[in-house]
């Protein structure tokens, strides 16, 4: 029997949720099963029992959902939110579906600005203001990554909205570790996030995926979320090596990484850091869509659909709303134009 796991939208909402899993086998099929369903979703609602076209490829994927709900092998997930789409007629029982175009299976989208080694007391107060200022999505979560020194400065600043992120924290709770700061640091100043492996940290300060994976490890021990940072360099793109690359330091994650429900990974192809060059919306979307498909194969299809995904590489106002339409971007992680004003645009892009 094949495993199957998809994501109904219903049609009243955004990201109203249906899961319906079957006991078993191959992830890689639930994770078809998943993309063949968003591909179906340009179609408003399909009710399973009007003779689907078969020319339309993904009504394979319900009809075999339908046959093995037959078979009473499913395990409802989440009942609660979603009408029961299983309806029995003269003795059949069918399968009904309603779903929205902008489904993205209830990730909430997430935008962070890593200020990295910029600003000073005047800077952060201005950028604060803005940000206290503009009116921000309500529907995208927002964290600002701000230089250890200054993070309280900013929490204090900031609307409890807005969550404050450490830029680096050890792995470890303290010690002699001179000038290093920990998570548990981090949260008694109020910082309820951290970024981590972020390429500069690897590049510049040769962090090495082991080391950040603990890091990583430690800080959601400690109750700090992460922003768990990944990304192939130019050379490493050129040679064709991206998933190779970001497979590996999934990899790393992984082996430290248990429970992923307060991780957001965030793709940042180097070439694209800081240099103006953004990767485009379909060359983001490829890297988004492959991860989440290692994360069905190697962790779950459950953790492979609720973990966020963000894009960072020269996130700009000007490409953010492009960027943010593909299925599989789930925020960004922005530098540079984080600092400025139009950042409140970027935070907007998904309205
Ligand atoms: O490194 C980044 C965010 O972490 C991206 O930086 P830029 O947006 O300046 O390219």
């Amino acid at each position: 029997m094949i495993l199957v796991n998809f994501t109904i939208c219903n049609s009243f909402n955004k990201c109203g949720l249906s899961r319906i899993i079957a006991n078993s086998s191959s992830a890689a099929s639930v994770f078809e099963s998943q993309r063949s369903f968003h591909a179906l979703s340009s179609q408003r609602a399909c009710s399973m029992d009007n003779n689907p076209s078969p020319s339309h490829m993904t009504l394979d994927v319900f009809k075999s959902v339908v046959s093995h709900a037959l078979l009473g092998k499913f395990t409802a997930v989440f009942p609660k939110l979603f009408k029961c789409q299983w309806k029995t007629y003269e003795g059949q029982k069918k399968f009904y579906a309603n779903f929205s175009t902008d489904c993205n299976m209830g990730r909430k989208f997430c935008v962070g600005g890593n200020w990295k080694m910029n600003g000073d007391q005047k800077s952060i107060a201005e950028i604060c203001k803005t940000l206290s200022g503009a009116q921000l999505d309500p529907n995208t979560e927002v964290v600002i990554g701000c230089p250890a020194i200054y993070l309280m400065y900013a929490r204090n600043l900031l609307p409890c909205n807005i969550g404050v992120a450490g830029q680096n924290a050890y792995k470890v709770a303290k010690g002699a570790f001179t000038g290093e700061i920990s998570p548990a640091m981090l949260k008694d100043i109020g910082a309820d996030w951290v970024i981590l492996g972020h390429s500069e940290r690897r590049a510049i300060f040769k962090e090495s995926d082991e080391l950040i994976a603990e890091k990583a490890a430690h800080a959601l021990a400690e109750g700090l979320k992460v922003i768990a940072c990944i990304g192939e360099t130019l050379e490493e793109r050129e040679a064709n090596k991206t998933n190779d690359v970001v497979a590996r330091q999934m990899c790393a994650y992984a082996q430290k990484i248990k429970d992923w429900s307060n991780v957001v990974v965030a793709y940042e192809p180097v070439w694209a850091i800081g240099t103006g060059k953004t990767a485009t919306p379909e060359q983001a979307q490829e890297v988004h869509a492959f991860l989440r498909k290692w994360l069905c194969e190697n962790i779950s299809p459950e953790v492979a659909e609720s973990l966020r995904i963000q894009y960072g590489g020269s996130v700009t106002a000007a490409n953010a709303k492009e960027l943010a339409k593909k299925p599989d971007i789930d925020g960004f992680l922005v530098g540079g134009a984080s600092l400025k004003p139009e950042f409140v645009e970027i935070i907007n892009a998904k309205k």
